[in-house]
């Protein structure tokens, strides 16, 4: 590839961050913006107007004030955040967070009539819109901030689309009575246009700058870490966790708990969200050093009690349980045994999901990456590898700003997205399992299945599936 330099976008909860990256993956600038939000219960919404002027801000603070040559750009955002817009693609309506949760009845709707969607997706939630704010068309969050570039409304792109119900298999949108009107799609790596005058001069990027078609954050992630080989995977630990994997087939869940993206070469990016994750720590240790902690949880392996730590109530992945709520089994004894379990807790949903890819059929056998800020903590790194007993890689850099310079590489240039993912992601250190560690977490892992089983949670295959891996993983170790 040439030494060509790439900008990538991504449009998050908190803020947006821009990276300007060369084509050995060095970051050459970087920027970034807060953006607020308003909760209100299972509500969440963002003013779409406010997105724009946080790119400008990032944008101009990665560029500085040189005159680089940018190859091209992409853009991506938060997996099923939607808003109306009208026909000239002004906003109408605010947008509906990835995780607004008011959308019941009408994801109950298009469940019966066949669609496999969670009331958090994206087309449950335009039809609220619809109802409530009148009619409009679909727009998902890169939209705006694409066609703000190029100076006019702009197709969106599969990915984004797959939580509003389109179907990235057959390339089509279903037919939905009573939709709201519906964007042209293009596969991710698609040209859009180019950087137009306006938006030059307001980001700082130049005029004529391709713009490429992007992903969502889930999959910038994916494709950050480099996991993009068949049988590779990215465990994404932020605030929740997120995995992610690379397929030649669709993974097929009829539950709908795992869902596949889809590559610009057609292949398949079957993964999963879950709603446990490190803000359980950010919960209920506030201000607290994770380092210090980390250390003092050293003593407590396995911990006095055993937790599924779920951030907020209901759980999407491993299984789907909407009446979830994180449980504690035991009393620890102290806030070092209780940090500790929860460190395993979530190692131990970890591997339930991992168990669960494995009994439909998932490719597993490639390398596994850890990103997110839960991948900052060596401890947990090290704690996480000994409880799914495989080696885990960690990368350098892993935002998915830098998944989306990525693809716009891949968009520009054509060559194949694993290929140039590789030579733009470094690999920081690969951490092993310990010898003996999977199984001296064996028995708090079985009775935590068990417990899950019980409360009717886990479907009892599953669980079958998760005690059978274990018996073959702890005789090895
Ligand atoms: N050293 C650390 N040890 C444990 N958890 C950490 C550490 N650093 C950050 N985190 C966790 O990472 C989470 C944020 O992850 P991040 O990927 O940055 O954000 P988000 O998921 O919100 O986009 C926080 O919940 C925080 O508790
Ligand atoms: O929490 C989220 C914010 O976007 C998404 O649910 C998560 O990133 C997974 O979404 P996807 O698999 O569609 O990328």
């Amino acid at each position: 590839m040439s030494q060509e330099t790439w900008l990538g976008i991504d449009l998050g909860t908190q803020s947006v961050r821009v990276l300007v990256v060369g084509a050995d993956g060095t970051v050459l600038g970087s920027g970034t913006a807060p953006l607020d939000g308003r909760r209100d219960g299972p509500r969440h919404e963002q003013d779409p107007g406010e997105w724009w002027a946080a790119v400008c801000t990032a944008s101009g603070a990665a560029l500085g004030n040189g005159s680089r040559r940018i190859a091209g750009l992409a853009v991506c955002g938060t997996s099923g955040t939607v808003l109306l817009t009208d026909p000239a693609g002004r906003p109408v309506t605010p947008a509906l967070m990835y995780d607004d949760g008011r959308a019941w009845a009408e994801a109950e709707r298009l469940r019966s009539a066949g669609l496999a969607v969670q009331h958090t997706w994206g087309l449950p939630k335009a039809l609220w819109l619809a109802r409530t704010h009148g009619r409009g068309t679909v727009t998902h969050q890169p939209d705006l901030i694409t066609a703000r570039l190029i100076g006019r409304p702009v197709p969106t792109d599969s990915s984004h689309a797959l939580k509003t119900a389109y179907d990235v298999a057959a390339d089509a949108w279903p037919d939905v009575p009573g939709a709201p009107g519906l964007p042209d799609v293009v596969r991710p790596g698609t040209l859009l246009g180019e950087v137009c005058p306006a938006a030059a001069e307001a980001t700082g990027i130049p005029a004529g700058t391709p713009v490429i078609a992007g992903m969502t954050d889930g999959c910038a992630a994916q494709i950050a870490s480099g996991a993009l080989r068949e049988g590779s995977w990215n465990s994404v630990l932020g605030t929740t966790l997120v995995l992610k994997g690379a397929s030649p087939v669709p993974v097929h869940d009829p539950t709908g708990v795992v869902y596949n993206h889809r590559a610009p070469d057609g292949s398949w990016l079957p993964g999963g969200a879950s709603s446990v994750g490190a803000g359980v720590l950010t919960a209920a240790f506030v201000g607290a050093d994770p380092a210090v902690m980390d250390e003092r949880a050293a003593a407590h392996e396995p911990a006095g009690a055993i937790a599924y730590p779920l951030v907020s109530p209901g759980e999407r992945f491993p299984f789907l349980a909407p009446q979830a709520t994180a449980l504690v089994l035991g009393e620890p004894a102290g806030d070092a045994d209780l940090w500790a379990a929860l460190l395993q807790g979530v190692a131990f949903a970890e591997r339930l999901c991992l168990d669960y890819l494995h009994h439909l059929g998932a490719p597993l056998d490639g390398p596994l990456a850890f990103t997110g800020g839960g991948a900052r903590s060596p401890y947990w790194n090290q704690l996480r590898a000994d409880i799914l007993g495989r080696p885990a890689r960690i990368p350098e850099q892993t935002e998915p700003a830098l998944g989306m310079a990525v693809l716009a590489a891949h968009g520009v240039t054509g060559e194949a997205l694993p290929d140039i993912a590789e030579s733009m992601v470094r690999i920081r250190t690969v951490v092993a399992p310990r010898p003996g560690r999977t199984a001296l977490f064996a028995e708090p892992y079985a009775r935590l299945v068990t417990e899950l089983t019980t409360r009717g949670w886990l479907p009892e295959p599953v669980a079958a599936h998760a005690y059978s891996r274990l018996t073959l993983d702890t005789a090895d170790s």
